[in-house]
Formats: structure tokens, sequence, C-alpha cells
């Protein structure tokens, strides 16, 4: 679904990515690892031409590098950002419906309804101010928004950074019931146990550098890994 060959981007002078390659299968969730630093983000900035690169990126087999930022993100990645980025004085409805579409015309398009379904919380909180919602709550309506442009690969950067735990817990469950649903996800975070977990494969990133890729079963079985590139 999402093919990434021999990415390299930099910041001015200082080159950050040397080459990465990144494949991300139909209905697939990839976990894109590393410690701070590696390029995690920086690949996915790339990826979706947010920041000079060059490489090749391919989406359901057409070549998107060679399109503009906005164009990118329209051709059918759906990003949740570091941060949330939510547009604070938008309320919860507006945010969600200010970017949604159904470009592609999936036979079972993410709705308000839907979205509200599998966040029933954003339901009570449709009128509020992106800027009055807990971190969580913020996390929903980014992932929520996401999902509303109906993406055929999922980003999602530091999934479950800063929240609480119970809110975690609600995360995760999401991302099971969105590969359960068949999307295709790319998801960066820090808590390895849950990655192993829902994640099929893992790419791991040193210094700008894939260093391992593999199945959970095969990063389990690979403390030795776990420990050199994650410092677990
Ligand atoms: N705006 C910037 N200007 C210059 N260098 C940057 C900038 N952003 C990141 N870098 C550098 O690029 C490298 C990769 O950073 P990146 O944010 O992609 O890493 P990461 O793996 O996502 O780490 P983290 O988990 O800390 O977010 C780091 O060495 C970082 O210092």
């Amino acid at each position: 679904m999402l093919s990434i060959r021999n990415l390299h981007a930099s910041y001015g002078m200082s080159d950050v990515l040397f080459g990465v390659d990144l494949d991300v299968g139909e209905g697939e969730v990839v976990a894109l690892l590393g410690r701070n630093g590696m390029g995690k983000t920086t690949t996915v900035m790339s990826t979706l031409g947010l920041m000079p690169s060059r490489g090749e990126v391919r989406l359901a087999g057409k070549r998107i590098d060679v399109l503009q930022p906005f164009r990118i993100a329209r051709a059918g990645i759906g990003l949740v950002p570091e941060g949330r980025r939510i547009f604070p004085n938008l309320t919860v409805k507006e945010n969600l419906v200010a970017t949604a579409e159904n470009r592609r015309g999936a036979s079972n398009p993410w709705t308000l309804a839907t979205v509200i379904e599998l966040f029933p919380r954003l339901g009570e909180r449709l009128g509020n101010q992106g800027n009055r919602l807990s971190g969580g709550e913020q996390q929903m309506v980014a992932i929520a928004r996401a999902l509303m442009t109906n993406p055929q690969v999922l980003i999602l950067d530091e999934a479950t950074e800063g929240l609480a735990p119970l809110i975690r817990l609600e995360i995760w469950q999401c991302l099971r019931r969105l590969k359960s649903l068949g999307q295709s996800i790319l998801v960066i975070d820090k808590n390895l146990g849950n990655l192993l977990e829902v994640a099929d494969r893992h790419c791991v990133l040193e210094k700008g550098r894939v260093v391992w890729t593999g199945t959970s079963a095969a990063l389990k079985a690979d403390p030795d890994a776990q420990h050199r590139y994650l410092g677990v």
C-alpha cells in the first residue's frame, strides 16, 4: 500500500535520513521504531512532502513523492501528527468535518456517526472547542479527523505520548479495531510492549538508516536487537 524507497532527507546542511526503505502492506500494521532522534518523524514528514527529501514514495502503486504536500494527503495518507495539532479554536465537530472526504469512494466510509461510535466520548464533546479538551480527547479528535479523510494509510506519530494510562489503553484498543477493519497503519510509539502486540511488522531506524526489520515474533525473540537499537 505504502512503499518508500531510498529516502534521503536533511535539515539544511545536516543529513538525517540515508536511504530509508519502508513498506506497509494492505491491511498491515507496521511500527517504525528507534531511539530519540533516529529519524522517525523525519521519515513521516518526508513521506508527506512536508520537508525537502528525495527518494521514491508510492501509495497503492502510484508515485506520490512528485506531488505537492496537500495532494499527497489527498492521495490517501491520513496523519495523526506528533502533538496532535488539532485546530484549537474550532469545535470538535468543526475539527472533524473540516477535512472530511471520501475521495476514493470507500464503500464503508468513516463519517461523523461512525467515528463517534469508535470514540463515544467525542459525541459528548461535539460542541467543545479544541483547546478545552484533555490530551486524550485531542488525540481521539486527531485520529477521528484523519479517519474521516478515509485514508488508504493511517500514520500515527507518537500514538500515545503524554496520555494517561487509561486513555492509552483506549488508543491501543482503537488501533486493534482499525486493524481488524483492514486499515493499513504506520505507527510510531515508545511503548514496545503494545507495539509488539498490535503491529505485524517492525522497522527499526538508527541514525537515519534501517537497521532491523521483521515480524513481532522475530523482534520478541531477539532481545539483542531490542537492547542494541531500542535500549530495552
Ligand atoms: N527542525 C530540525 N532542524 C534540525 N535538525 C532537526 C530538526 N528536527 C529534527 N532534527 C534532527 O534530525 C534527527 C532526526 O530527528 P527526528 O525528529 O526525525 O527523530 P525521531 O526518531 O522522530 O525522534 P523523537 O523520538 O525524538 O521524535 C535528529 O538528530 C534531530 O536532532
